[in-house]
């Protein structure tokens, strides 16, 4: 079965959240044209790295973002890998990804395990402890946030139980932007899978961000590639080409568990 994916690669305004909720509007506008059956967003959609006034503009429980995201969900009929937001809980701030299906039921959250130091994540913001595995239309999805995909062992204990596509939502640096492109390229190839890596573009004071959002098969071939600038990017996935690949190479069969540890 085939699935068309739209990946909103968006500017974000510097701790601005009713800016980037409009942003996010016209951008859902826009994108509705094509019919997608799944619209992913970027990291921190919604306040950007504006990790010190948090405690001010992080969504407490990210309950007007979620109730955001349920009403275009169900106006535009589509599921929603509805980016990262800065989700203020009893104790602290996480950067929690959000899916949203397109009844407008919030079928998973998922808050960034590995916390990025350079960007001083650590201090500003609480890890989470639950996986990124969920499912949609009966298939078996993982998401990850930006960082994450430089833990090959944890994008592993998602496809080992079974995803077949991850989502990656990100706000990653432009000066990165050949490890980016390396590291979704070789999860998706030892996953076999495919990877939607959501990039932002534009700036904020302390970083340019790379763009270049990315649609990989299984065969870690790039089907669809942004640009720097504001994007949609789409393609068409065909997901039964995941069981064919794995069909092909067996290497979930040939692991050998007992040796890695
Ligand atoms: O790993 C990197 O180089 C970038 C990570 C990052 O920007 C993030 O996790 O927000």
């Amino acid at each position: 079965m085939k699935l068309k994916i739209s990946c909103i690669q968006m500017d974000i305004a510097f701790g601005n959240p009713q800016k980037n909720y409009k942003t996010v509007e016209r951008l859902f506008d826009k994108t509705s044209t094509e019919k997608p059956d799944i619209i992913v967003l970027p990291e921190l959609w919604t306040t950007g790295y504006d990790l010190t006034r948090l405690n001010e503009i992080a969504d407490f429980k990210a309950a007007q973002t979620i109730e955001f995201l349920q009403n275009a969900a169900q106006k535009y009929q589509v599921h929603l890998i509805g980016g990262s937001v800065a989700n203020r809980v009893d104790k602290g701030v996480k950067n929690t990804l959000l899916i949203i299906n397109k009844d407008g039921r919030l079928v998973h959250q998922y808050s960034k395990l590995h916390l990025f130091k350079l960007m001083d994540e650590h201090v500003y913001l609480e890890a989470g402890s639950e996986k990124g595995l969920f499912q949609l239309d009966n298939y078996q999805f993982a998401g990850a946030i930006c960082y994450d995909i430089r833990f090959p062992e944890w994008i592993r204990a998602h496809t080992s139980e079974g995803a077949e596509a991850l989502f990656v939502v990100a706000e990653w640096p432009a000066q990165r932007l050949s490890h980016w492109r390396a590291l979704l390229i070789a999860r998706a190839i030892e996953n076999q899978c495919y990877v939607i890596g959501c990039n932002r573009s534009g700036q904020d004071p302390n970083n340019q961000f790379a763009g270049h959002s990315l649609i990989i098969d299984p065969w870690g071939e790039v089907i669809a590639e942004a640009g720097e600038s504001e994007e949609i990017l789409s393609a068409e996935i065909e997901m039964d080409l995941v069981k064919e690949v794995r069909k092909q190479i067996p290497i979930f069969a040939d692991r050998k568990p007992e040796f890695y540890k």
